[in-house]
């Protein structure tokens, strides 16, 4: 390829050397250098990529985009004087959005050949992105899916690094996904993504903000609030139709600076009907009500009516309120795509997200879940949301990471206290601190509440001790690891699902039950 036919979407300056020339590939970590590659320097969180301008030339590059200056760097890199000339530098403003733009050319623009969704929110974009996939896979389209949990394209998944992967890797895994047959992409938007120019260059044809609360707010993350805040509204300017959460305490500042064609969905957990409602204000396009939480021997989730633009009734098999709003999510956007409700309510209700509020085991003995909430703010969301489902008793099984915040040991600590009838406390990943240490500063917050709770340090052990000694009606959470397939010891990952182990002690109980 000519490097000019990359150059259509990008603002630069030539610095030296001429843009038709042979361009194969475009990279941003000096380590995969070599002739034809394009290198693009960008200034990183930990690392300025600039310095890294003599290796690349050293290993073959020729064509350098750079956001400053770089003759101390071309002194340094050993090439003759003639060699020097025939290196392309390119200047630019923002070389993190240059790579978006270089990349969409490089692969062929494939966003544009797929219905581009995008969902971002603090909590519930991993589970509204896959309830949409299942949807949409139900009415019979191929659908792409890019989140927390990986690329997905049909029964392929491959790992990555973030939520949002960077722009290079996403144009890559679009075209991949256009060149399967894929129709749509639906994929997690994190404000990082969309501060860190991931997303630059791609319009969405659908937008979904979930909600807001304080989160990845740090030295390498967002300053403060409003930054964050200001990073999650940039989807809605950058959609064509947008879909926000009324139940948002953040809804009416969101709202006023969209600039997409905006719809709004609403819970109404009180079971008060749209019609009922005061102001204009509390009105939403998508409105879910009568709600009831269902625990039947093999089906634990809810039901609802969705009235508004859009109307039909929901079984959906997946617990807990905001998981309502999720689905209510997931079926707003879905009824702009001229789906069959059939369709969508099967899917809903054999929907399963991995590791999301996902059932592994319901039978009159007892129901175990697995949730990847991880944090204070999602752990009491989740226990109170469970208690709806008025458990026998409600068992919560986690631990916390190793060589992390020690805030979230007592705010998790004080949670379970508070929330649980029974806290057994257990190793998530420990890293490089004893598992030991970890769960005696839960225990420091843990026994203020006066909340009853256990130790079994060993994961395993943890989980088959609840199993084993469950009572009828008891309900067991099992928290903190959700879709992770590992468990971080000494800087090691072992092999760990927890989902798997639920499923061996299931099996042990049957045979046990059998003799
Ligand atoms: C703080 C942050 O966002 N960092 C992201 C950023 O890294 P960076 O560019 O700052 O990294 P750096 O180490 O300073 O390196 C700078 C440049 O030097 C290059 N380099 C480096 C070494 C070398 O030998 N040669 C070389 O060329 C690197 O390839 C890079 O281009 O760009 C990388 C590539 O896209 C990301 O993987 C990385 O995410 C890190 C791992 C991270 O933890 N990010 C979190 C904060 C994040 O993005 N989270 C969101 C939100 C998740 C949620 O909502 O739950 C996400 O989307 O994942
Ligand atoms: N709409 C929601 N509101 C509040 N909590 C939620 C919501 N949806 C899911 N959760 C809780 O948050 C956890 C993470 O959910 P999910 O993975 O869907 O969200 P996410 O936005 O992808 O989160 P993360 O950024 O932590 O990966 C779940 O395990 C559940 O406990």
């Amino acid at each position: 390829m000519v490097l000019s036919n990359w150059l259509n979407e990008l603002e630069y300056t030539l610095i030296q050397g001429n843009t038709d020339i042979q361009a194969d590939e475009i990279i941003y970590d000096s380590r995969k250098a070599g002739p034809g590659t394009v290198f693009v320097a960008m200034t990183g969180t930990r690392i300025d990529a600039h310095c890294f301008i003599p290796d690349v030339l050293k290993a073959g590059t020729r064509i350098l985009v750079t956001e400053r200056s770089v003759e101390v760097e071309m002194e340094a890199c050993g090439l003759t004087g003639e060699e020097k000339k025939q290196v392309t530098i390119l200047r630019v403003s923002d070389a993190r959005r240059a790579l978006a733009l270089l990349s969409a050319a490089r692969f062929g623009y494939p966003a544009k050949k797929l219905t581009m969704i995008g969902v971002t929110g603090t909590k519930g974009k991993t589970t509204t992105t896959h309830m949409i996939k299942a949807i949409l896979e139900a009415a019979g389209k191929k659908v792409g899916l890019i989140g927390t949990t990986g690329v997905v394209i049909g029964d392929h998944v491959t790992p990555t690094m973030n939520t949002t992967p960077e722009s290079y890797e996403l144009h890559k895994a679009f075209a991949q996904m256009a060149e399967a047959g894929c129709t749509h992409a639906v994929m997690e938007v994190s404000s990082q993504g969309i501060k860190m120019h991931r997303v630059d260059g791609i319009l969405f044809d659908y937008g979904i903000f979930t909600n807001i609360s304080p989160d990845h707010i740090g030295p390498d993350e967002h300053a403060d609030f409003e930054e964050y805040l200001y990073y999650k509204t940039r989807l809605l300017t950058n959609c064509r139709v947008g879909l926000l959460n009324a139940n948002d305490g953040h809804a009416e500042a969101v709202k006023k600076t969209a600039s997409c064609e905006l719809y709004t969905y609403r819970v109404d957990a009180d079971g008060s009907e749209e019609g009922e409602r005061k102001t204009e204000e509390e009105k939403a396009d998508f409105t879910a009500s009568h709600i009831r939480y269902v625990s039947e021997p093999d089906f634990v989730g809810t039901k609802f009516r969705i009235s508004g633009k859009y109307e039909m009734k929901v079984r959906l098999g997946i617990p807990g309120l905001f998981n309502v709003e999720n689905a209510m999510a997931a079926v707003s956007l879905c009824s702009f795509l001229g789906l069959g409700r059939e369709r969508i309510s099967h899917a809903l209700e054999h929907i399963r997200v991995n590791g999301r509020m996902e059932i592994v085991y319901t039978s009159s003995r007892c129901t175990v879940l697995v949730d990847y909430a991880h944090n204070a703010v999602s752990m009491e969301s989740l226990l109170k949301t469970l208690r709806d489902y008025h458990p026998r008793r409600l068992v919560c099984i986690f631990g916390c990471g190793g060589n992390r915040s020690k805030d979230r040991r007592y705010s998790m600590g004080e949670i379970g206290g508070r929330l649980a009838d029974l806290s057994i406390l257990t190793a998530d990943n420990s890293r490089y601190e004893k598992t030991e240490d970890i769960i005696a500063d839960i225990r420091g917050s843990i026994e203020k509440t006066g909340g009853k709770f256990m130790e079994i340090p060993d994961r395993r052990e943890a989980i088959r001790y609840g199993i084993l000694n469950a009572q009828p009606g008891d309900m067991i959470a099992v928290i903190g690891k959700g879709h992770e397939d590992y468990q971080e010891i000494d800087g090691v990952r072992h092999h760990f699902l927890d989902r798997e182990v639920i499923e061996e002690t299931v099996k042990e109980l049957g045979e046990k039950e059998k003799e």
